[in-house]
């Protein structure tokens, strides 16, 4: 057998075309196999040895990070504070408050989306309910009629609710587009024998993960020339399910202009309105960084982002929905015509590592560990940077987030049970971003 990691082109005159073809595939797979970034992929992707988080940047606890990790940590001017353009959204985080009871106080240490007084209007009520209604699509339009009134998200909320004071109720089935339709499986079957395992987001869900994936770069393209991506590649999806089975493969929902993953471009004609409250929510963030600051060594002042806020319109967007042993292969988004506008991605839930590198994926890497209301804003450069998401952290949750002690306090104030958020939120991570597409 030729050595496949070999640099130079595979030369064996005896293999006929087809196997020339599959060694040069090979080769390519297993350079791809060896860049920095599949390697720091490997190491923190691993539940067989604890990944090495000696070179993590922990942005939220300074005092976890190593004495080269802080030489790494430049603090950023903001010319204004998020607080004070969001009072309803984001804490000061300098101010102590109140708990529910009012008897004591607590101090919240993160300014970001913690409020739970409000958890009617939570973002991660929102991530799962409001903005993720049809016609936004999700990784399981291509195999399901999603066109239901709820959310899946609500309605899976709405037969759990049923399903205890009527053990008789059926909860509704989602269809299957593909019911009944054993040929599309047989064919998919042997195009899942080609399968690369560089494309897999997801080790639970073959399938449905691979398309959200293949976004750009390398793994999507040569995915794309293997797979028959809305094929159903799992018996699963030849059949109609209920919302609550459905949930669990729930991936993604593009929100605003309407991402399509197989061309690579916005669907020009499918132009969702993006719901006012996330539009404010990402302009006042936006707003926020406009002229943001570092200090170089030599004590001169450099800005970091320039872009101006009030040509800043959501006109897209991803809501990312990750399960324990969810991850998501470097990518770089450069299907939006402006480049220039920063991408604002809000974390919530379980932690993450979040992997930033270069240009390309052999370059230098940054991990980041990334908690529940962590805001990233990627401008200039790290705009069209590679970046990914190996490893979700189990028990990682914010209490707050959990803790459902003061359930029937919870019904009372908001109108919302929070005990199914709570049960979905303390196993997921949620990310949800914004794009300007235009200029
Ligand atoms: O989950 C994240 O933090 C990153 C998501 C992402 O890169 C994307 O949706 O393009
Ligand atoms: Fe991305």
């Amino acid at each position: 057998m030729p050595e496949l990691i070999a640099n130079g082109p595979i030369k064996q005159t005896n293999l006929s075309k087809r196997q020339q073809k599959i060694a040069e595939r090979q080769r390519q797979m297993a350079k791809q196999n060896n860049t920095n970034f599949r390697k720091a992929e490997r190491n923190f992707k691993s539940k067989a040895f604890l990944p090495d988080m000696s070179n993590v940047i922990h942005f939220s606890q300074l005092e976890k990070n190593s004495e080269t990790n802080l030489l790494k940590i430049i603090p950023v001017q903001l010319p204004v504070n998020l607080w004070e353009l969001d009072r309803d959204m984001f804490e000061d985080p300098n101010c102590n408050l109140s708990d529910k009871n009012n008897e004591n106080t607590k101090e919240i240490h993160k300014p970001f989306l913690q409020k739970a007084y409000t958890l009617s209007d939570h973002p991660v009520k929102k991530t799962l309910c409001d903005w993720a209604c049809f016609p936004n699509k999700t990784n399981l339009d291509p195999f399901y009629n999603m066109e239901i009134q709820n959310s899946l998200f609500e309605q899976h909320v709405i037969d759990s609710e049923n399903q205890i004071t009527n053990p008789e109720y059926k909860a509704p089935l989602i269809k299957s587009l593909f019911e009944n339709d054993e040929s599309s499986f047989k064919e998919s079957k042997s195009t899942t024998t080609k399968k690369d395992d560089t494309c897999t987001t997801d080790n639970t869900n073959s399938g449905i993960t691979d398309i959200k994936n293949l976004e750009t770069g390398e793994n999507r393209t040569k995915c794309q020339t293997n797979l028959a991506v809305t094929q159903p590649k799992n018996e699963f999806y030849l059949q109609s399910h209920n919302a609550s089975d459905l949930l669990d493969h729930l991936r993604w929902t593009t929100i605003g202009n309407q991402y399509n993953w197989t061309t690579k471009a916005y669907d020009i004609d499918k132009n969702i309105p993006v719901h006012d409250d996330l539009s404010l929510l990402m302009k006042n963030i936006i707003k926020c960084i406009y002229g943001a600051k570092i200090t170089n060594e030599n004590g001169t002042e450099q800005t970091v982002n320039a872009y101006d806020f009030s040509k800043y319109v959501v006109q897209a967007g991803v809501i990312n929905y990750y399960g324990l042993d969810s991850t998501l292969l470097a990518h770089v988004d450069k299907s939006e015509e402006n480049m220039d506008a920063p991408l604002i991605s809000i974390s919530l839930g379980c932690s993450c590592i979040y992997l930033v590198g270069g240009d390309s994926k052999q370059g230098n890497l940054t991990p980041i560990l990334l908690n529940s209301g962590d805001i990233m804003a990627s401008c200039g450069p790290s705009r069209t940077a590679y970046h990914g998401v190996p490893r979700i952290f189990d028990n990682s949750c914010p209490s707050f987030l959990t803790d459902i002690e003061n359930e029937e306090l919870d019904i009372q104030q908001n109108q919302v049970n929070w005990k199914p958020f709570s049960d979905y939120i303390s196993k997921h991570r949620i990310n949800f971003n914004a794009r300007q597409c235009t200029l």
